[in-house]
Parts: C-alpha cells; structure tokens; sequence
C-alpha cells in the first residue's frame, strides 16, 4: 500500500488503537503475575483483578449504541471488535471460594480468547493495513451518514438538465466504477456522491484530510450510465444548434478515469456497447443531429481527427496529417475530410472508421489509453446559406505525471509533457476568455486552434470524470483543482432552480454534515416518509448570491461580464470592475470621493480605483486608468496561475517540461500587457496629460 498516504486523522486514531492494544498487555502481565501466586492471593489482589478488568474496560470505551458511529465502524471493521470481549467479564462474588476459583478460571479463559483474537487480527495484516480498513470503516460511516441525508431530498432531486443553466461553460464531475485491476490491488472507493443537480450536487473526495467539493453543476455517481450523462447536458443543448449555435462537451479527467467510455463507449467505440448505459455519447448525439438537421433541412458533415503529440491528424482519411491555416480569426483545417451523412446509421458507420484508426497504447494505469485528443466533429450547414452550426465532442486526452508512468520510456513521458502543455494551454483560454477579453491565447497550442470554434457563441459542457479509488487520490485532486478553476471563471449561473428555492443547504464540510445530521435526527413519523427537516432557507440564502451571475456574450463569444443587480460577491466585483474598466467613467463615480487603491484584495481593488480617479475628461488619461486596472487584474490572476504552477510542478503534478511551457507563456502574456501599457504611457506623455 505504499500509494497511500496515511492521513493524520488516521495516524492519530491507529496510533490509540496501539495505545489501547499496550494498556491490555499490560493488565494481562499484571494479571499473569497475580496468578501466578494463587495461594496467597488476598482480597487486595482480588481487588486488582477485578480493577484490572474494569480499566480495560475503560480502556475499549463503553459498548456501542446500536446504529450508533461506533457500532458502524465496529460492524464495518471486523479486527476492532476484538477488545469489547471484555466487557462481558464476570463480576466478583467473594462469598464463594468456589465461585471465586471459577471466576478466576473464566477470567483466564477470556484472557486467552482476547490474546487469540488480537493475534488473529494483526496475522497477515501490518499496522497499514489495518489503518486503512479502519479508514475505510469511517468513509462507510461517513457514507452512510450522508445517504441518509440525500433521501432527505427525497421528491426534489429529479435531475435537471443543464438547459435551464445560462453559463458559458458548465462542469460536470463523473465517477466510474472500481475496476476490477483496483480492486485486485485493494483499492478502494474514496468519493462519496450521488447523481444530483445544483444545489445538491456534491462529492466528497476522502483523501488524508476530508475534502468536500462544492461543484457547481452536476455531479453524478458510478451508477449513472452515459444515456443518463446525455439525457442531462447534452441533449438540452442541442436545440441551441437551430439557433447556429455551437454546441461541445469536453471530458476532462486523469488516465483510466473514464473520459473514452463516456464519449464513445467500452473501447472506445471498439467494443460492442449492450445496454443504454453503455452507448457513448457520440451514438445519442449523432440520433439528435439529425433530427435537427431534418428541422433546419441541414446537411450533416461529420469529421473525425486528432491531435497526438502536437500534431493534428485525420481519423477518417488514414491519418494524414492536417494544417490549421487561420483566417479571419478562424482556423481553416488543411486537408480534413468532411463526409456527409446521408443517415444516423450511415454517421455510425463513417465514426467506425475513426475509431478503429484511434492511437492507444497501454500505460501504467490504462491498458487501452488514448494517447491523444480525439474531436469529432458534427457540422449542419443549410445549403444556399451561411447558416451553419457546429457540434464538437472532445475526448481529452489523460492528464498525467510523470511519476505515475514510471516505466515509461523518453518517447511516452514526452507524449505527456506535450499532453499537459495542452490541458493547461485550453484551461488558459478558458481563463482567458473571463479575465481578458481582448486577448485569448488560442494560437498557443494546436488543441486551442482546433477547439476556437467551440468557444464561439453557444454552449460548452465540461464533464469532469474520476476514479473512485485511493490509489488515484492524487490525480483526482488535482482534477479537481483543475475544474475548479474553470468554474471560477465560468461562474455559472443559477437558472432553472439551480437558485435558492427548494435547495437543501449543504454542509460546507464533512464534519458540519454530521453535525447537521445528529440535529436531523428524524422523528419516528418523519422516517416514515423519509424526510429530514425541512431546507434552513437563511443557509440556501448564501448560495443563491453566487446563482445570480450572468453573463453576455458579444459576437465574438468571449464573455463579458454584466453588471447587473447589487450582487457583492467577490465575483461579482470582479465583474463590475471589468464593466468598469471597459466603459467610460459614469458622473457619479466622477464625483465619488476616493480612496486608495488595495493591492491586497484584487477583485475589490478597481472600483476603489474607479472612486480615486479624479474628473478625466481626457480619452487618454481614461484609457490609460482603465488599461492600467485590466492590466493589473491580469496580473494578479497570472500571480495565481504561477503559484499553483509551481506548486503543481513541485508536487510532480506536472512534468518540468509542462511547467517551463507554462511559464513562457505567462511571461510572454505579461509582457504584452507591460508592453502595451508603458505605449500607452507614452502616448500620455506625448499628448502631456
Ligand atoms: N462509467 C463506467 N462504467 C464502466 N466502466 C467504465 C466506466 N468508465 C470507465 N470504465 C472503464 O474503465 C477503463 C478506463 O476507461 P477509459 O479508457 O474510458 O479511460 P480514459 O479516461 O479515456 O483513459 P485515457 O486517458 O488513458 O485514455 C475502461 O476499461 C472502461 O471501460
């Protein structure tokens, strides 16, 4: 078990357990001892023993409550009911010699069962191993604690689909089942979740420490299968593309996690999908397609290709390799093959081709990894018209360190360098996109050229998936990160009643759920119906200030913020200072009395900046203010960037190689920022503001 870190929790409790386990060594040396001389024992060792017998019983705690926390974890872990035997020993009676002889004998008889137990629960295990069966125990304790609370939501948790949700990108997070290679190298399930929707949705990632991930979307659990997954984000977005909209769904996710099996499949569309849960998304999109093709009397083109190691190739044409020319701000694809689809079927049979041409190769955790990212592309084009619109599904390739591959030669760890150059070039864009309108770095990376079209107006879905188990906490965790990331620049918004209505307020971290739930204790009529108390409606308060975030999108698709309703969010100042600093200064903000500019709290710092800034009638000065603040703001969120960059590569999260790319273009970033703005001082300076 040496992939797993033993949490400190853990080590504290074991490190009782030893305690507890040396105490009863003790009382049975000292036991041993007073036997040893039975014709001389007096009522003083009669008391000794019989103390004796009351301290271990100290010392395993008091019997458990049925149903109690540690009547679970006692029925959860086998090796730590050994203990409690002892507190059926039989009581003194000192009026009988007798008696006293057979209370000694009994006593000695539990001894010895207690001693064989305690053998038998340590023979074949070491101290890790029972550390993380206890470890185990409490996530069945903790699980079981918080299924009680969902089936409090029961009637008000029937998915919803994302189309109620107005944001640019939304993220989902996926949990696969444990595989059967896990579960042979005695992994275990360490994320707790159930298929939910915002407000409810939650996963609780048990790592060392218990870490809860508030996810602002969707979450669904290891018996979700991908009819479900589509049901839910895809198939309300696709009326959007009668709209010529742009429709994509990424999935994200380390190696092995499962991001393959939700696009195309078992296989990767190779193997033969049996049951609805089964089938990859691209089946389910390609049906909906051309439904709506038909409506819009569009032609289908599909195109297949993929980028693996820097380079774009053609799944449906033998892989030959494609140019991304750029034309007006678009990217044309040199030399890609376009079918067209005459049927559902007929697209079927194009993908076949495709998918059979995939690169996989087996890595340490994925014996049929995609190396690569696979886009398949779904394109509607009215004849005799410009209308055209675009569905893209990208199947991401596994994002990975280098010390998870250890066996890798040179050829495969620079696979994964340029794979993580990638995933960071998108999430740069993504960032991009919400903190600097003017300039999104798509041209950094083949995977962003190729993905420009999916950032235009329309709808983005991000499915985030994991691997359950403790062998990949790592890799999960930084997943997560990731994700979180991008939702922090997404910033969903609360459509449909993603809001305040009806949501059960969530704990905002694992001990504040039991907390909450030992005060949830239902009354015999309440269980009955299954039902807890009722949602705290000041608590949902809190998460419907983050629901009402909104954005719009220009022609372009790259967001801007909107400045509407008094939402004090650090977002929501964020926002308002970008409206701020793309808009002319307002009369009243003119007369506004200032105050000094606070470095320390970025998001709030522009507006502070905004009251400062004195009557400026002059277009330059006022270009330069505003410039200066946006050029401040990106500053700031690369400062962020670079932080978790170094902490990311310290950690080996991300290979050295990923980390130097990284840096090259935040720095080229910062200097074209620094750049312009020392233009734009001299152009002050020349006009003598
Ligand atoms: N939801 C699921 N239900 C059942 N099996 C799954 C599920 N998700 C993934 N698997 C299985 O887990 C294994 C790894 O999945 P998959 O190949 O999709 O991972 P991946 O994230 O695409 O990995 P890589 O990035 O290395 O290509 C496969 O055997 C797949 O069939």
């Amino acid at each position: 078990m040496s992939e797993f870190a033993v949490p400190a929790a853990l080590l504290r409790s074991s490190r009782a357990r030893q305690d507890r386990l040396r105490a009863q060594q003790d009382e049975r040396a000292s036991a041993a001892a007073a036997e040893s001389a039975p014709a001389t024992e007096t009522s003083a060792s009669r008391r000794l023993s019989s103390n004796s017998t009351r301290k271990t019983w100290a010392h395993s705690g008091p019997p458990s409550r049925p149903g109690s926390a540690a009547a679970t974890a006692s029925r959860t872990a086998p090796h730590a009911r050994a203990p409690a035997a002892t507190t059926t020993a039989p009581t003194l009676d000192t009026n009988s010699p007798l008696k006293e002889i057979e209370r000694i004998k009994a006593a000695r008889e539990l001894r010895r069962k207690q001693a064989e137990l305690i053998r038998e629960a340590r023979a074949g295990k070491d101290e890790t191993d029972m550390m993380v069966e206890e470890y185990e125990a409490k996530i069945h304790q903790f699980r079981h604690a918080w299924m009680q609370w969902v089936e409090s939501w029961k009637g008000r948790r029937t998915a919803q689909a994302l189309a109620e949700w107005d944001a640019p990108i939304q993220v989902c997070v996926r949990k696969r089942p444990i595989s059967n290679k896990e579960a042979g190298k005695r992994g275990f399930d360490i994320i707790t979740t159930t298929t939910a929707v915002h407000p409810h949705a939650c996963a609780f990632l048990h790592e060392p420490k218990l870490s809860l991930d508030r996810s602002r979307s969707i979450v669904f659990d290891e018996y979700a299968g991908n009819d479900l997954i589509f049901q839910t984000t895809l198939q309300p977005a696709i009326p959007k593309l009668k709209e010529g909209k742009n429709v994509s769904l990424f999935c994200y996710g380390a190696t092995g996690s499962g991001k393959t099996h939700t696009v195309f499949g078992p296989e990767g569309g190779r193997g033969s999908a049996t049951t609805a849960a089964d089938i990859g998304l691209y089946h389910y999109a390609c049906s909906q397609v051309f439904g709506v093709a038909a409506e819009m009397g569009a032609d289908v083109f599909v195109s297949f290709l993929e980028i693996y190691s820097g380079k774009v190739v053609d799944l449906l044409n033998n892989r030959q390799p494609i140019n991304l020319l750029e034309q007006n701000g678009s990217f044309l694809f040199q030399g890609l093959r376009e079918s067209h689809a005459a049927s559902v079927q007929h697209c079927l049979q194009i993908m076949a081709v495709g998918t059979a041409t995939r690169t996989t190769q087996a890595t340490d955790s994925n014996s049929t990894s995609s190396r690569s990212h696979a886009i398949f592309r779904l394109e509607m084009r009215v004849p005799n018209t410009s209308a055209t619109s675009l569905l893209t599904l990208i199947d991401l390739a596994g994002s990975e360190r280098g010390v998870d591959n250890p066996s890798a030669s040179a050829a495969v760890r620079r696979e994964g360098a340029a794979i993580n150059k990638s995933l960071l070039a998108l999430k740069e864009c993504i960032r991009a996109l919400h903190v600097n309108s003017n300039y999104v770095p798509f041209r950094s990376n083949k995977l962003t050229c190729v993905l420009r079209d999916c950032f235009r107006a329309g709808t983005c879905i991000m499915v985030l998936n994991v691997a359950p188990t403790n062998l990949t906490v790592e890799q999960t965790m930084s997943c997560l990160h990731y994700a979180n990331r991008i939702k922090e620049y997404s910033h969903a918004t609360g459509g449909g009643n993603g809001g305040a209505s009806g949501g059960m307020p969530l704990p905002a971290t694992a001990e504040d759920l039991l907390a909450q739930l030992s005060a949830l204790t239902p009354s015999p009529v309440e269980t009955s119906f299954g039902f807890g108390r009722e949602p705290d409606p000041a608590a949902v308060g809190d998460e419907a200030e983050y629901d009402d975030e909104s954005f719009e999108h220009d022609d372009e698709s790259i967001s801007t913020p909107a400045s509407d309703g008094e939402d004090c969010s650090p977002h929501a100042a964020r926002r308002s200072s970008q409206v701020a600093a793309n808009l002319p200064a307002s009369p009243s903000s003119d007369s506004a009395e200032g105050s000094s500019p606070d470095l320390a709290t970025p998001p709030i710092a522009p507006q502070l900046h905004e009251g400062a800034r004195p009557a400026l009638d002059d277009d330059g000065a006022t270009a330069l203010l505003d410039l200066h603040v946006s050029s401040l703001h990106t500053i700031l969120d690369l400062a962020k960037e670079e932080e978790k960059m170094i902490e990311d590569c310290m950690d080996g999260v991300v290979t050295f190689d990923g980390y130097v790319a990284a840096l090259e273009i935040i720095v080229d970033k910062k200097m074209r920022r620094l750049a312009e703005l020392k233009d734009r001082i001299q152009q002050v300076r020349g006009q003598g503001v």
